[in-house]
């Protein structure tokens, strides 16, 4: 578990159970089920959050994932926020209920559990980024888009961003995959916008990461300029740094790349606080959790409008 001086991140026990929370609490709004298993078995939780959740409504619906990273802790505070925010507050804020009522939100608090319950299992935080595979993963590198194609991921199977033997090895990757192509319905994909939260850098990052050219195939100009203006948008209410994510570095294999090649989801990467740092910039103390959390609420705001647009 987290030491004394941190207990206010969440564990894996403590995510489930929140979500657990939030379902009972809310059963109206909110419902727990699962988009499949970690390499240890363990499971990986996903909340819908909508008016009459237990319907399929045809209203636009909208992913948030996070802590594919395992020492990226704050990303999971950050989902748990999502959903604390938009069950809680659908009673009191009438902008909450409006988005709740006309859309389906899903929630991945942790994509990667055994990393992070592993990061916090010995005396001090061990750093650790990957999956708990035999021989662990990149999950961002290890999704079916360009997979291993531009020198964005490493092949080596001590490298901290192996990408995996094949696409979509990793058992995390492909429960979120089976999650997502499961939300085509009718040859529609009902997902239209998607944030995958990591940290840090303070950065607001969009596709394509494999390429730096701005426009690619399945990506055009207009396309490009969309992602750019609802970017800069985002970031102008956090303080991030908007750019295209091989702006920072090329990676290839990432979530976004795959989410708006293969399904056209509109799918961005936030890194979030702190802008800077070494290895202690993964483990801000949890005094920040409530600040460097409600910091993007506007920034969620402005995805779940744009997916009705
Ligand atoms: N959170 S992080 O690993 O430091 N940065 C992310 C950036 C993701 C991206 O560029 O799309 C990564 O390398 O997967
Ligand atoms: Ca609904
Ligand atoms: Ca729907
Ligand atoms: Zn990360």
């Amino acid at each position: 578990g987290f030491p004394p001086q941190d207990r206010d991140y969440h564990t894996y026990t403590e995510t489930v159970a929140e979500l657990d929370k939030a379902a009972a609490e809310h059963a109206d709004l909110a419902r727990k089920s699962s988009v499949g298993s970690s390499a240890e078995g363990r499971d990986i939780p996903v909340l819908k959050i909508s008016d009459n959740v237990t319907e399929d409504e045809n209203e636009p619906e909208v992913l948030f994932t996070c802590n594919q990273h395992a020492r990226e802790h704050l990303t999971t505070e950050m989902c748990l926020h999502i959903v604390q925010r938009y069950t809680d507050g659908y009673s009191t804020d009438p902008a909450i209920a409006e988005m709740v009522d006309t859309r389906e939100i899903w929630v991945v608090p942790m994509v990667n559990p055994d990393g992070s319950v592993y990061d916090v299992a010995g005396f001090g935080y061990r750093g650790w980024r990957r999956n708990r595979e035999s021989t662990p993963t990149d999950l961002n590198r290890n999704w079916g888009y360009q997979w291993g194609c531009c020198g964005g991921s490493s092949g080596d199977p001590n490298a901290s961003t192996y990408r995996g033997p094949a696409p979509f090895s990793a058992p995390e990757t492909s429960a979120i995959r089976d999650f997502t192509d499961s939300r085509v319905i009718g040859g529609e994909q009902q997902i239209e916008a998607h944030i995958d939260f990591h940290t840090f850098s303070e950065l607001v990052l969009w596709p394509y990461g494999y390429t730096e050219n701005n426009t690619a195939p399945g990506m055009t100009q207009q396309q490009y300029d969309r992602f750019a203006r609802i970017g800069r948008a985002m970031a102008a209410s956090n303080g991030y740094t908007p750019q295209q994510s091989s702006d920072l570095y090329v990676t290839d294999g990432s979530i976004n790349d795959w989410m708006w090649a293969e399904h056209g989801i509109l799918s961005f990467t936030f890194e979030m606080y702190p802008g800077s740092g070494g290895i202690e910039g993964f483990y801000p103390p949890d005094e920040v959790i409530d600040r460097e959390t409600a910091r993007n609420d506007e920034a969620v705001s402005i995805l779940l409008r744009e997916a009705g647009a």
